[in-house]
């Protein structure tokens, strides 16, 4: 029996929401014959809004009710922003599947300045990422740098209703929510690298479901994986995953032949900030992930995860 309907476990938040749908939306326009359904959860990172994310157990909180669900025969599929996806998945999942990344960058948000060089001495920004805190404490050690938790919307209010001069948040979540005119600047890759697989949706299926992922198999964007690749198995060889103070941010060069990475490691309060780059081959990103990664590792980069997590 073939395969009618694909349900797709999606966290109840706008952005997750949309994104679930824009997978619905292109999988029934690929399947006319198909029927996909949405199951809607909240999850132990939606419902934990006052604690940084690194404290409470990062990445894994957003993903684990997705693939309860799904072991559970609840839903067959998650979609997911890349930038969430834990490095290593449980046993008895895949990720078979990135989409193209459209917009990888970092925005500045703000309703009283025009981009981020214009903030004054002191000015207020806040930020739910070590890894945008760390790199603009760096570039500027003046700042008054805040946690900023919630929602792509709930953080917007926030700084709408003044406790915040400006805010950082990725690109591509403003876009989709259509709040994309609300950027004033953006962040270049420079000024703060993104974090890795950021920008890109990936769908999480059961391991082994070869019915599902063939159906999933047009929605896969091969340039996308391969850079999204080598990020992940830098930060992978870095640390085994959760929210951490890395970016990584991969492109194709010389016509599609390589791959160039660029990374990044650091203390979140800026005072020390570790940075490699290299070029590989794409018949191969994860020995480049691997290389940039262990040059990172030559610079002291274990000794800061290791105390940001209070390891040592
Ligand atoms: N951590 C929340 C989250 N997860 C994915 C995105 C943006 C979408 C993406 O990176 O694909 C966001 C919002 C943000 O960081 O501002």
């Amino acid at each position: 029996m073939s395969q009618q309907v694909i349900r797709i476990a999606t966290r109840k938040s706008p952005l997750a929401m949309w994104q679930a749908e824009h997978i619905q939306a292109r999988l029934e326009a690929l399947h006319p014959e198909l029927t996909v359904e949405l199951v809607p959860m909240s999850t132990q990172g939606d419902k934990i809004l006052d604690t940084p994310l690194a404290k409470i157990g990062g990445k894994g909180l957003f993903v684990k009710e997705l693939e309860l669900a799904m072991s559970e025969g609840r839903a067959d599929i998650a979609v997911h922003s890349m930038k969430d996806v834990p490095m290593v998945l449980p046993k008895g999942f895949a990720l078979p599947v990135i989409c193209e990344r459209h917009a990888p960058t970092d925005a500045f948000v703000s309703n009283k300045y025009a981009s981020f060089d214009d903030l004054p001495q002191g000015a207020i920004l806040g930020t739910s990422s070590l890894r945008r805190e760390l790199q603009a404490r760096a570039n500027r050690p003046d700042l008054d740098v805040r946690s900023l938790r919630g929602n792509i919307q709930t953080r917007m209010g926030k700084m709408d209703a003044g406790e915040y001069d400006a805010i950082l948040l990725a690109t591509s979540g403003l876009q989709r929510m259509e709040l994309d005119e609300r950027i004033r600047h953006e962040m270049t890759p420079e000024m703060s690298l993104p974090a890795v697989g950021q920008g890109a949706l990936g769908i999480e299926t059961r391991e082994g479901d070869a019915e599902i992922i063939k159906l999933l198999e047009p929605l896969k964007h091969e340039d996308t994986w391969n850079t999204v690749r080598a990020e992940r198995a830098m930060n992978c060889h870095l640390e085994g995953g959760c929210q951490v103070p890395i970016g990584g941010y991969a492109v194709l060069v010389d016509n599609g032949e390589n791959i160039h990475l660029r990374a990044l490691v650091g203390e979140p309060d800026g005072t020390v900030l570790l940075r490699a780059e290299k070029t590989g081959p794409v018949s191969d990103p994860e020995a480049l992930g691997v290389a940039v990664a262990e040059m990172l590792i030559e610079q002291g980069a274990k000794e800061i995860l290791d105390k940001v997590y209070n390891r040592t």
